[in-house]
């Protein structure tokens, strides 16, 4: 694949981050702490669509940009021109060439592409000096956000699909140019057969496919006539869409045209229903086209599809061979973000040694889990078992099988006996330097189906699926609770200090 970023977006994408990361990155490096190797994770708290897992996604979008991750003169300028208050320059020149040199020394470890995933496993592990870390913050949860949320998506309409295919017809609905492009990439990760995003199909060689439109139809003094035009033009891709005045009428037509392209020797591939009652009138239109002798002719239908129209389709006995699925899809309509969060878990004292770090919250599922986090996947006779999230700091050799719930330590389980395991974070980038072959995408894709293939029904399902176990393994566990424990009775004992000090 040529470089998406660079295809896409001439010029640098390194300001392509919160202000903030610059703010803080300027305060790091005039505390004399921007080169202090730190370790962040990038997780979610929630499978999105109530649904029971996620399809990870967007690892090579984060590669291509990590890439070309270096401040130009241009990014510089712009920086410098940036005032303060008093109308001084923000940043520092010293701090603006410090900037200039700067370019990515971090190590990545990641979950690769078309990975089923679960809340709090982190996708992306990356350590390194603090300052980089902490400016990658934004663009990492960008990519991963969008790419994960799509291929999500895109997975549960394919799966509901089944054997009938999926095509992505998005774009003029996304969420800007680059929410089309990501989405038909994700889109196709996820299952979709092709795309009709073009661009997309150019930059990423994902396959394209296409009908026609109404206009077509309606640039013609007559429907029949606009169908011969179009059989005339494409012989040989040949799906009319029969719904502009009444689809069935417009069915009879497609078979009139169908029968003349018999007489030249080509096929009628197919055609498109776009509204009304899309059980009965493919089930109608499958009955029409097969006693004219059409078997082959494929039904595609469109209009506002997702995986639960499709789903109640199929009930319905619908004939529906290809579904076209755009705006549900690429805008995750839905649930329109994944809401992952990128944090830091870790950090070297000035001594070298390294110091976990918590986030606290009243919420459960917002407390961070500290240290150097791996994900282990254990499984059985081509079945996901359970994942065990742990600290590679303190618990490599792992000796508890028992998992506990990050949100809810009521529930937790014993890891089955005898299971094969797998690491999910692999090395990336060490020290800046690309250390892996990215897939092409259609390993991806092929990766996704067989994540897909292990995974329990039960766990698959649209509608309340059940709960994969996945948590925190033991030790990690305990050592969490500690901190916490340690951090509130700290908090309580200050809070009593500020009480005396004031009754006094
Ligand atoms: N048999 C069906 N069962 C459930 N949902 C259906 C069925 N047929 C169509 N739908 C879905 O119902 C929604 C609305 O369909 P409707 O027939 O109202 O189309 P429409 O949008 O009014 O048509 P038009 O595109 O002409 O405006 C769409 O999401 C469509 O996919
Ligand atoms: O419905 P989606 O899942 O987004 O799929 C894409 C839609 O785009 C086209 O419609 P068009 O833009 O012509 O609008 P209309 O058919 O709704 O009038 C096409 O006919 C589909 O209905
Ligand atoms: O090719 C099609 O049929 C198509 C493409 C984009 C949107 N709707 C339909």
């Amino acid at each position: 694949m040529s470089s998406f970023f660079e295809t896409v977006y001439k010029g640098s994408l390194t300001l392509l981050t919160d202000f903030y990361q610059l703010t803080m990155a300027y305060g790091y490096w005039k505390s004399g702490i921007s080169e202090r190797e730190s370790v962040f994770h990038l997780y979610f708290r929630k499978n999105p669509f109530n649904g029971g897992y996620t399809l990870n996604s967007g690892l090579e979008l984060v590669i291509d940009y990590l890439n070309q991750f270096k401040f130009s003169e241009d990014d510089l300028c712009y920086l410098s021109s940036i005032k303060d208050a008093d109308g001084k320059e923000l940043f520092e020149k010293e701090f603006i060439e410090y900037l200039k040199d700067m370019s990515f020394t971090c190590n990545l470890d990641a979950i690769q592409e078309g990975t089923i995933v679960f809340p709090y496993e982190p996708l992306l592990r990356i350590s390194g000096p603090l300052i980089q870390c902490q400016l990658l913050e934004t663009p990492l949860l960008n990519i991963i956000n969008f790419h994960s949320l799509i291929s999500t998506k895109a997975a549960r309409v394919v799966s509901v699909a089944g054997t009938s295919q999926v095509l992505e017809f998005g774009l003029r609905r996304a969420q800007g140019v680059d929410g089309g492009l990501s989405a038909s990439r994700a889109a196709f990760i996820g299952g979709c057969s092709a795309t009709s995003n073009t661009l997309a199909g150019k930059i990423f060689n994902i396959p394209v496919r296409g009908t026609h439109s109404h206009s077509w139809v309606m640039a013609f003094d007559n429907e029949v006539e606009s169908f011969y035009a179009f059989a005339r033009a494409m012989p040989n891709n040949v799906i009319f869409l029969v719904d502009t005045y009444n689809s069935l009428e417009g069915v009879k037509k497609a078979i009139e045209v169908g029968n003349w392209l018999k007489t030249q020797g080509k096929k009628l591939g197919g055609i498109r229903l776009d509204s009304g009652d899309l059980a009965y009138l493919s089930i109608e239109a499958r009955k029409m086209l097969d006693k004219s002798g059409f078997p082959e002719a494929v039904i595609v239908a469109s209009n506002d599809l997702d995986e639960n129209v499709i789903a109640s389709l199929k009930e319905q006995g619908a004939q529906v061979a290809v579904w076209g699925v755009g705006t549900q899809l690429v805008t995750a309509f839905d649930q329109p973000a994944l809401g992952a969060v990128y944090k830091i878990s870790a950090i070297k004292s000035s001594t070298g040694h390294w110091e976990h770090r918590i986030k606290l919250s009243e919420q459960s599922m917002k407390i961070s889990t500290p240290g150097i986090l791996q994900v282990r996947r254990f499984s059985n006779k081509n079945l996901f078992e359970a994942d065990m999230i742990f600290d590679t700091l303190s618990s490599d050799k792992i000796k508890s099988s028992l998992i506990i719930d990050p949100e809810d330590f009521t529930r937790f389980c014993e890891i089955p006996k005898n299971c094969e395991s797998e690491d999910l974070l692999v090395p990336i980038y060490r020290e800046g330097k690309l250390i892996y072959k990215p897939p092409t995408l259609n390993e991806i894709r092929e990766r996704s189906f067989t994540q897909l293939r292990k995974l329990h029904a039960s766990i698959r399902r649209l509608m309340n699926p059940h709960h994969y176990p996945a948590g925190l393994e033991k030790k990690l566990h305990d050592y969490k609770l500690n901190l916490i424990y340690k951090f509130k009775k700290k908090d309580q004992h200050e809070k009593r200090a500020t009480d005396l000090n004031a009754s006094m």
